[in-house]
């Protein structure tokens, strides 16, 4: 199906923070089917776009993950340490880049070949971010630091290496609750790769 375009007129827009990242609020009018023109507003939360990659190796039967408190799924009744497969926002550089350095920072493994899977949005009533997702084989041999993230940003980020049968189980317990990590895994399921 060919992608349709929104017929949008943007009237004005104006920051309401500006601070970490950036929450605006525009005011527009939209097309609607029927042809008539409707105001609207909405608050925008723009933190760039982000990367994730799924480290897995078929022989092992293993995937790495990590856990890392998260304060906002703190502050909504989850305990706050939440397993996620390694990723970071891109600060404007390329995925592909960012993603092998961010998997190196957070979990230690160096990874040459990456594959890209898809771009999704994550978020997209309120929230700006797409995101790029990524797999790659992984090996003992690759493990070249001890990852955990950067100290001086707050990151204290353990490394965990998975059954992925325990984690595919783990979707359905709720112990993994993180929507990126939970597409890769059912990636690797639904192609067959693991
Ligand atoms: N001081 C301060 N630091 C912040 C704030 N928000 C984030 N940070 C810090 O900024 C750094 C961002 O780390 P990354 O590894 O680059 O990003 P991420 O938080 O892991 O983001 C990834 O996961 C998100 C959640 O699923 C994704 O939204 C995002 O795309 C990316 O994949 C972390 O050290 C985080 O603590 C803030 O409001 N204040
Ligand atoms: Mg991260």
């Amino acid at each position: 199906m060919p992608a349709k375009h929104a017929e949008v007129r943007i009237l004005d827009s104006k920051i309401l923070s500006d601070d970490w990242y950036l929450l605006k609020k525009y005011t527009f009018e939209l097309q609607r089917r029927d042809g008539e023109w409707q105001r609207q507003s909405r608050e925008v939360y723009d933190r760039g776009n982000g990367a994730v990659i799924l480290l897995y190796n078929r022989s092992r039967q293993t995937v790495i993950l990590t856990r890392q408190f998260r304060f906002p799924v703190y502050v909504n009744d989850h305990p706050g340490l939440l397993l996620e497969a390694p990723a970071g926002l891109l600060d404007n550089l390329d995925p592909e880049k960012r993603i092998k350095a961010e998997a190196e920072e957070e979990t230690g493994y160096k990874v040459e070949q990456v594959q890209k899977v898809f771009e999704a949005f994550m978020s997209p009533g309120s929230v700006t971010e797409k995101l790029y997702f990524f797999i790659a084989e992984y090996n003992a041999e690759q493990l070249s630091g001890a990852g955990g993230g950067i100290k001086e940003e707050g990151e204290d980020i353990e490394v965990i290496e998975m059954n992925f049968q325990q984690a595919m189980e783990a979707i359905d317990n709720g112990e993994i609750a993180d929507a990126k990590t939970i597409m890769l895994l059912q990636y690797l399921a639904l192609k067959g790769i693991m």
